[in-house]
């Protein structure tokens, strides 16, 4: 949850949060976030607009004028034909929290339950994180000096150079990360149903009749995990249906629905996929996880699709 509120605030809002700072703070925003949300918000619009003003009226060059979320919606803002007040960026703001945190934070946890619990899987990912370290660490020229587990400081010297090497490009290229992901999300979709009001009568492409003032549920939980869908293994975690001959297999968003689909599919996949891959490639590339003996991880049906009793292990550094 840390790692993906600093995530999100940074990226949307140009904020620095600091929740993941190495002493690991209690963070006033993060504490409020459930109460307070709307003060905080609404304090964190006010100050990107003055440093918006601040920066065209002293001729900031590019560089100095934040490209986040927020910023653009505040441009929007400034024509009044797109009817934006500082309500509905408070509200823009906190749809983007509330999404980008709790179903990335959510996603992780699963994925990692899925790694080390699968130890072929953790197995061919290490293999694929430590291949790409190689050569691309020889592509761009890049001495890897050896360092020892045991070491913090050889380890963490070698960890942040390894995240040097993880670009949108370089990142691309892990299909095998990137199949571990969706595979994740097929069975532990971090939106496990998604209802819908209905607003007028109507009839399904089935034929079913809808009336108004009820509602009609999607559940992505069951649809990825009916056999009909995707064959008699559907209940196994088995990142390899997602590739063929090499290649990552794209499944229709109607058939593998974790992110809905049609003109209302989720804003923020492409930026949930590189988040989520950048930190599952450095987790699984320097560390191994146990999980907790007699640890129950049980889900607990929500908005987002959590572990009832949390997600207990055991971290060992990987050589
Ligand atoms: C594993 C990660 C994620 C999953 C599974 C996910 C899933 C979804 C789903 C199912 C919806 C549709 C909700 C509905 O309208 O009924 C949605 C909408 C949305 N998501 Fe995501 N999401 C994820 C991450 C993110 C992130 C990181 C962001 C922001 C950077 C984001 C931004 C949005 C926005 C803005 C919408 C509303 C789109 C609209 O109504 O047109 N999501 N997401």
């Amino acid at each position: 949850m840390r790692l993906t509120l600093d995530s999100i605030c940074k990226v949307g809002f140009g904020v620095e949060i600091g929740t993941l700072a190495p002493h690991l703070p209690n963070n006033s925003f993060a504490k409020s976030f459930d109460t307070a949300q709307i003060i905080v918000t609404l304090s964190v619009i006010r100050k990107r607009k003055a440093e918006i003003k601040e920066a065209r009226a002293t001729n900031e060059n590019d560089n100095k004028i934040k490209h986040d979320i927020l910023s653009r919606f505040i441009e929007l803002s400034e024509n009044p034909e797109n009817n934006l007040n500082d309500k509905s960026l408070r509200d823009v703001v906190l749809n983007f929290v509330i999404a980008g945190r709790d179903t990335t934070a959510t996603t992780l946890s699963w994925a990692i339950y899925m790694i080390m619990t699968h130890p072929q899987v953790a197995d061919k990912l290490y293999s694929e994180l430590k291949d790409f370290e190689e050569e691309k660490a020889k592509q761009e020229n890049v001495s890897l000096l050896p360092y020892n587990p045991e070491d913090a400081e050889s380890f963490n010297e070698r960890v942040t150079k390894y995240a040097s090497l993880l670009t949108y490009d370089s990142l691309g290229k892990l299909l095998y990360l990137h199949a571990v992901v969706t595979e994740t999300l097929r069975l532990y979709p971090a939106v496990p149903q998604d209802p819908k009001g209905i607003l007028e009568d109507d009839v399904l492409p089935d034929g079913t009749k809808v009336r108004a003032g009820g509602m009609v549920t999607y559940v992505p939980y069951s649809m990825g995990r009916m056999e009909y869908n995707w064959g008699p293994d559907a209940a196994q975690f088995k990142p390899e249906r997602w590739l063929k001959d090499g290649f990552f297999q794209n499944a229709s968003p109607f058939k593998f629905t974790a992110f809905q689909a049609g003109p209302r599919i989720c804003l923020g996949k492409d930026s949930a996929y590189l988040q989520m891959k950048m930190t599952l490639a450095i987790l699984c590339r320097f560390f191994e996880f146990k999980l907790v003996p007699k640890h129950q991880v049980k889900y607990r049906m929500m908005t987002t699709l959590s572990m009832q009793y949390g997600l207990q292990l055991g971290v060992v550094r990987r050589s």
